[in-house]
């Protein structure tokens, strides 16, 4: 049997809805008891009614303002309790009073599993959230978002179904029980015949449930590539649009829409069979139930037509619970795809601060011991065995070609990687996970491609420090060679900025992403490429404002051009994974053979 079989067979969907009530079992424990508690009421209460009813029908005269109650002739199961007569009034109004409790009742069971199953997708999605919040990098960067999207709303919202739909089906298994318990007092025999009527129609439409589960599967393997489909598009909108390509997207966009479109519908029609196959059974069932009551048990009159009325009762909750059933097995899987994501990165969680304030200083370097690191066990190392010290409230110029691993070195040295062997040391304690965070605390990082929120200046700014000031934020732009730029935008700090910051230039973005990392104070400042997209002058001014800092906090400035490193106290230069350069920077640039003084002389290609 394979795998893709055993998932769609009946155990296999036990086994899967079984994990999704164990999963979400400890959030709505309280709930999901007082819900079934108040189920439980309103089916006694409706059970009560109905016992209301079988006297109306069976022993009521035309005229008669009283009724002769015969429990033993309806109920043959319970036989000793004795004839009494009671008032068509005060039996309706018993009716009445037992029907609109009975209501109420379902109305409160209702609520509370809808409150139940809304809770439980709230819980399930923050947790979520949290555990690919906090995992850590090396595990994020490896998967795909547009799948974590996924995951995070369409599974959550499937689980949400199953989760509705299991409660729903308790509910009707309850009230299930209840009317075959009473029928089972009128007559044990019909109903054993009706209840073995019923189960052969469930059997029937097994092959059916089996259909709809595979669908609900490749809907969505279909709706996760539609995810993926426009994830890429929209991230790489630009470039679309320069190379013409939005045809290909649109195809491919139109093709999986289509493919949804077509077996949306077949599922439509395999959902639609059941209600009709059932409402034939039915009928049959009735007309087979009404020969055999009169022709072969001679049941009397009101018997059957107290279980004409329980069957009637039974047969649209036996329909609920197959259609219920049935959308549990089409979005269970959703719960597999959750449970992946968690089980994925809750063993890969950055460890919370070692120490309570969160913050870990620099006092005197951050030293690289035979540091070797691979992105993947089986290829070749990034970095090899790298040794350099970087002082600590000093310049420094990591340099080399691209791909020369410098990002490589950055994400280490912001621990947001971790050393495939050798380490990295912070004033000589070791740069492990539990460091992690605290050390992230002091270090502001800003890359070539500065991620700015889709909100105000000011919302940006204050994102890196929630409490900064009014001053401080001008200060901060003002370092950043940004400070006349946002005074001339119209609206001034509150100026929206775009979907990643698209409203203004490269270079606008650069200065607003430094100063929002200036606005931190960090300990340690890491620019890599942070001014790629800048003219010489702006470029001259921040060299000049960075430069300032020297002695104020320790930044290491990763780039391509002179200008950003010509003022380094420190260099650290790497060829092909290894460094073949590191020392004070005037030394390096005293030797005109030197990486450094090539760089500086412009030959960028020298160092590849
Ligand atoms: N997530 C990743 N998975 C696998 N390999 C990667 C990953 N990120 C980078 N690399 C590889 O690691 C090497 C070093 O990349 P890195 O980005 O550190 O270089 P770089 O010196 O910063 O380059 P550039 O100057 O172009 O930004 C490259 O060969 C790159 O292909």
């Amino acid at each position: 049997m394979s795998v893709e079989t055993g998932i769609h067979s009946a155990s296999g969907q036990a086994k899967r809805i079984w994990r999704v009530a164990k999963f979400v079992w400890p959030f709505t424990r309280s709930r999901a008891v007082l819900s079934l508690g108040l189920l439980f009421a309103a089916g006694l209460t409706e059970g009560f009614s109905i016992l209301l009813v079988i006297p109306i029908l069976a022993g009521l005269m035309p005229g008669a303002t009283e009724v002769d109650i015969s429990i033993s002739s309806m109920l043959p199961g319970i036989s000793d309790i004795p004839d009494i007569q009671i008032g068509l009034l005060p039996l309706l109004s018993l009716l009445v009073i037992a029907v609109a409790l009975q209501g109420a009742l379902a109305r409160l069971s209702n609520i509370a599993i809808v409150d139940t199953t809304l809770n439980a997708a709230h819980l399930m999605r923050t947790q979520l959230f949290e555990t690919v919040g906090y995992a850590r990098w090396q595990a994020i960067m490896m998967g795909r978002h547009a799948d974590i999207t996924h995951v995070m709303t369409m599974d959550v919202d499937r689980v949400h179904v199953v989760l509705s739909c299991l409660l729903f089906s308790v509910q009707a298994i309850v009230m299930l029980t209840l009317y075959i318990a009473l029928a089972l007092f009128v007559s044990p025999t019909m109903t054993a015949a009706a209840v073995i009527f019923g189960g052969l129609f469930v059997i029937f439409l097994h092959p059916l449930r089996t259909f709809a589960s595979r669908y609900g599967e490749r809907l969505s393997k279909q709706r996760q590539a539609q995810y993926r489909t426009i994830g890429e598009f929209l991230n790489g909108l630009k470039v679309v649009k320069s190379l013409n390509a939005e045809d290909r997207y649109v195809e491919a966009f139109t093709g999986n829409s289509s493919q949804i479109t077509g077996d949306l519908k077949r599922l439509a029609r395999v959902k639609a069979l059941p209600p009709y196959l059932f409402q034939i059974f039915s009928a049959v069932g009735a007309a087979a139930f009404i020969y055999g009551a009169v022709v072969f048990v001679k049941l009397p009159i009101e018997q059957i037509a107290v279980l004409l009325f329980l069957f009637m009762k039974i047969a649209p909750r036996f329909a609920n619970l197959q259609s219920d059933y049935q959308e549990i097995i089409i979005n269970v899987g959703g719960y597999d795809n959750v449970a992946a994501v968690i089980a994925g990165y809750r063993n890969d969680q950055d460890v919370p601060s070692a120490t309570e304030d969160g913050k870990l200083g620099l006092r005197n370097e951050i030293a690289f011991d035979d540091v070797t690191f691979r992105y993947n066990a089986d290829t070749a190392p990034v970095l090899d065995g790298v040794n350099f010290v970087v002082p600590a409230r000093q310049i420094t110029a990591l340099i080399g070609a691209s791909g020369s691993g410098k990002s490589t070195v950055a994400d280490l040295m912001m621990g947001l990687l971790e050393p495939t062997e050798g380490s990295i040391r912070i004033d000589g304690a070791d740069l492990t996970s539990t460091l992690g965070r605290a050390w992230r605390s002091g270090v502001a990082y800003v890359p070539q491609d500065a991620y700015l929120a889709n909100d105000t200046v000011r919302a940006n700014l204050l994102f890196a420090r929630p409490d900064a000031s009014e001053a401080q934020m001008w200060h901060a732009l003002d370092q950043a060679q940004a400070g006349d730029l946002v005074r001339k935008l119209t609206a001034g700090l509150e100026t929206e900025v775009g979907e990643d910051g698209l409203r203004l230039s490269g270079g606008e973005r650069q200065r607003i992403a430094l100063a929002r990392a200036l606005l931190t104070t960090p300990e340690v400042l890491i620019l890599d490429e942070a001014t790629s997209a800048l003219d010489w002058q702006n470029q001259a001014l921040i060299a000049h404002a960075i430069e300032s800092l020297r002695g104020t906090m320790t930044v290491i400035t990763i780039a391509h051009r002179p200008s950003m490193i010509g003022f380094a106290d420190w260099v650290v230069a790497i060829v092909d994974g290894k460094v073949v350069e590191t020392g004070p920077f005037s030394a390096f640039a005293a030797n005109e053979d030197s990486q450094l003084s090539r760089l500086i002389a412009g030959e960028n290609a020298s160092t590849q």
